[in-house]
């Protein structure tokens, strides 16, 4: 045992954990969705890491990018075999499905960064699964979850990312002999950034303009193999490598392709929405013309609950950190307050909580609705496609943006030590801020949102019947909402103020129409004011949702559990009707004298989830594996875990560095 591990908990942590009045392990259990979650999650959690497997002999910061890389391939197929053979015998696994946020929670304890197999999990199964016919599916998928073959998602382009529609790469059909030949025509055309394409994967979806008969009908995906099975050569044809060094994501390779004429079968194109027959004839499926794009749409779903669980492990290092840490006397005649006392400190902080939350609840609503549009769309129906498409973007978009934004809230929490990369919050800092972009970049998909707001406007304007995301739009018509600070009331002003604002860039684009600008023109010099729109409605939803989801999950809990979650869902109306107070007063009711209570009931608020917020972070029962973290551990012991980090450090293994003798002693000497 380590001097670390025979240590007893920090004082002012034990403090804390006395004080908490409610039973956190039941908020735990509304968190995992019920305590048969809680319970086989703490099993597959023990299995993976009690046995030390997820541990690094040597810390992986002082590692080179290429060992990182080796060491997080290492443990990836550590990973994959617990995930295949001892994760699979717990009952109800299956109800999980492969993506499982407890696979993926479990995960993060064995890597810091990523592993170099997120994408076959994240995006080759899920596209196996959602693009293929039954008769592809049933070769793929056995040999894909097998982990025979491992495969990676290809679409982004040196030239383009965003505009899907313009990629480059193409796959010509050839019926002579009933082949798709892919070709990279321009440097621009190479295939960037798929996550372990560099080194790991041997198959690969790629996202290609088809053509046949000399038509071009668009992007389609193709399943390609890239490597040999057997000796991992790239295939004649193929160029394939990783693209170097990122803020993040260090160890997962991200990749670049190109294909000089490279042929592959025609049933290697994923031919569930549409087809190419022997003879090159293109037969259309689907009914929706962008399905092709489903993982898309389920990879976004994934990452706000990616969003919600990283912020919880954010907000839960600096929490305990606050609560162990002591500085300045605002007293004199006493001694170094906790900085968690402190209001700002409390105010940085406790919006993160209510946040985790917020996403976390917002995030099981949103794969209810998936599912149920899932299912109507296995019954060929499609009709609530558009509004899931406007919904998952803009919970998208908003989620890990705020997400990226508290956590680095947190970090300024922690003060100088949350700089430290052993505090664990530059690498949850640095994964959070990709998936702002990747996915869909923010804006990009918060104006996807904004185009569906304007038709539902259009609908209510001509008093036909709205989708129920939206049927708010309607007070778009009404008198100014009058101001109500009750949670209810509150919620209805987000909504008149996304009504609003949806109502002002549709007058301005019809101006702008008026004096003689095209549609598209209008549209574009209103995009300010479009993607703030589409915020305020995405904010006006999860608000509705974690209210609503706050009031069904505590509707049997115990009183001191509800009292928690209900402070947490109000504080965060509180903390964003603060934000967006000059929206407020362009379209509700407040009052000057509104806007000071609401001030004052901010801060009442802060001081009464204060006493409970170490109880709070801990019931994300977020083991120390999960939070790579010097300052959260669950021991409060911050300073003995920096200095025994600073001692691993390879720096620290000699007295005097050769750079002395080389080069510092020449100088000094020579300057005598
Ligand atoms: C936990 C797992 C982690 C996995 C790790 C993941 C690592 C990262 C992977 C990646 O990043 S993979 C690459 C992802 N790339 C993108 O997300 C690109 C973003 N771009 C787009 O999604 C689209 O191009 C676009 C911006 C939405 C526009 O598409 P397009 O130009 O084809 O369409 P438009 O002409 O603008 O719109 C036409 C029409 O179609 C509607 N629509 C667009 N997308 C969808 C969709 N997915 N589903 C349903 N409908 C869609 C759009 O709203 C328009 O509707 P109308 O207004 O005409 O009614
Ligand atoms: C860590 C990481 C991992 C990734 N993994 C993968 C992967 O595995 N597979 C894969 O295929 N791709 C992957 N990507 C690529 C990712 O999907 C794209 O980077 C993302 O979709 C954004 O596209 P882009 O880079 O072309 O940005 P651009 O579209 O060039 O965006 C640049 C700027 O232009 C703005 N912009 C673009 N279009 C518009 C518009 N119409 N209106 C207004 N503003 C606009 C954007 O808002 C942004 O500010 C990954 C990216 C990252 C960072």
């Amino acid at each position: 045992m380590s001097q670390l591990e025979k240590m007893e908990v920090n004082p002012d942590l034990a403090m804390e954990r006395a004080k908490c009045n409610f039973n956190i392990m039941e908020l735990t259990h509304i968190l995992d969705g019920g305590e048969e979650n809680t319970v086989r999650r703490k099993k597959i959690e023990d299995i993976a890491l009690n046995s030390g497997a997820s541990k690094d002999a040597f810390p992986e910061e002082h590692m080179s990018p290429k060992e990182k890389y080796e060491n997080a391939v290492r443990k990836s197929c550590i990973f994959a075999d617990l995930v295949k053979n001892d994760f699979a015998h717990l009952t109800g696994l299956e109800t999980f499905g492969i993506n499982s946020n407890v696979i993926r929670r479990t995960a993060d304890a064995f890597f810091k960064e990523v592993s170099p197999f997120l994408l076959h999990m994240g995006m080759f199964v899920p596209t196996i699964m959602g693009q293929c016919t039954s008769d592809q599916m049933s070769y793929w998928l056995p040999r894909a979850m097998a982990m025979q073959i491992i495969g990676t998602y290809a679409q982004t382009e040196l030239g383009h990312g965003t505009f899907i529609r313009g990629l480059e790469t193409t796959a010509t059909y050839d019926p002579e002999t009933e082949e798709f030949v892919l070709h990279s025509p321009t440097l621009s055309s190479y295939k960037w950034w798929a996550g372990g394409l560099g080194n790991t994967a041997n198959y690969c979806i790629v996202v290609a303009q088809l053509y046949t008969k000399g038509e071009c009908h668009g992007t389609h995906p193709f399943i390609v193999q890239i490597r040999d099975e057997d000796t991992h050569m790239p295939l004649p044809g193929i160029t394939v490598g990783e693209i170097g060094p990122k803020m993040g994501f260090n160890t997962a390779d991200n990749g670049f392709l190109g294909f000089d004429h490279y042929r592959i079968p025609r049933d290697h194109m994923m031919m569930k929405n549409a087809q190419v027959l022997k003879d090159g004839t293109y037969v259309k499926v689907a009914r929706h013309g962008k399905l092709t794009y489903g993982t898309m749409v389920f990879v976004r779903v994934m990452l706000v609950s990616e969003a919600a669980f990283n912020l919880a492990k954010a907000c839960t290092i600096a929490v305990r950190y606050s609560a162990i840490r002591r500085q300045s006397k605002p007293k004199p005649d006493e001694g170094e307050p906790q900085i968690l006392d402190y209001a700002t400190q409390q105010h940085k902080l406790f919006i993160t909580i209510a946040t985790a939350h917020a996403l976390q609840l917002s995030s099981s609503w949103l794969w209810r609705s998936f599912s149920a549009v899932l299912t109507e769309m296995k019954e060929g129906n499609t009709d609530k496609l558009p509004e899931f498409h406007a919904l998952s973007s803009c919970l998208k978009a908003v989620s890990t943006s705020d997400a990226a934004y508290l956590i680095e809230q947190c970090r300024h929490a922690c003060g100088g030590h949350g700089y430290m990369i052993s505090s664990g919050i530059p690498h949850l800092y640095n994964f959070v801020s990709a998936t702002r972009t990747y996915e869909g970049d923010y804006t990009v998909l918060l104006l996807q949102t904004a185009r569906f707001l304007v038709k539902a406007y259009e609908q209510a304007e001509a008093k036909q019947p709205l989708t129920p995301t939206v049927s708010y739009l309607k007070l778009a018509f009404t008198r100014k909402e009058p101001w109500d600070s009750s949670p209810a009331g509150i919620v209805r002003s987000f909504q008149a103020l996304a009504a609003g604002k949806v109502s002002t860039c549709v007058k301005n684009m019809r101006k702008r129409m008026r004096s003689g600008l095209s549609e598209v023109e209008a549209w574009e010099t209103s995009t300010i004011q479009l993607v703030s729109a589409a915020e305020a409605h995405c904010r006006a939803v999860i608000s509705d949702a974690y209210k609503s989801e706050t009031e069904r999950l505590t509707a049997n809990s115990s009183p001191n559990v509800k009292i928690v979650m209900e402070q947490l869902s109000t504080l965060y109306l509180y903390y964003w009707a603060l934000e967006r107070i000059g929206d407020l007063l362009l379209y509700t009711s407040i009052s000057e004298k509104d806007i000071v209570e609401l001030q004052t009931a901010y801060e009442e608020l802060l001081q009464k989830i204060r006493p409970n917020a170490v109880g709070i972070v801990e019931a994300f029962d977020l083991r120390d594996e999960l939070l790579h973290s010097t300052l959260g551990s669950y021991d409060g012991r911050a300073y003995e875990r920096l200095m025994d980090e600073a001692l691993r450090s390879p720096m620290n293994k000699e007295p005097i560095n050769q750079s002395y003798y080389k080069y510092l002693r020449p100088m000094m000497k020579a300057n005598l």
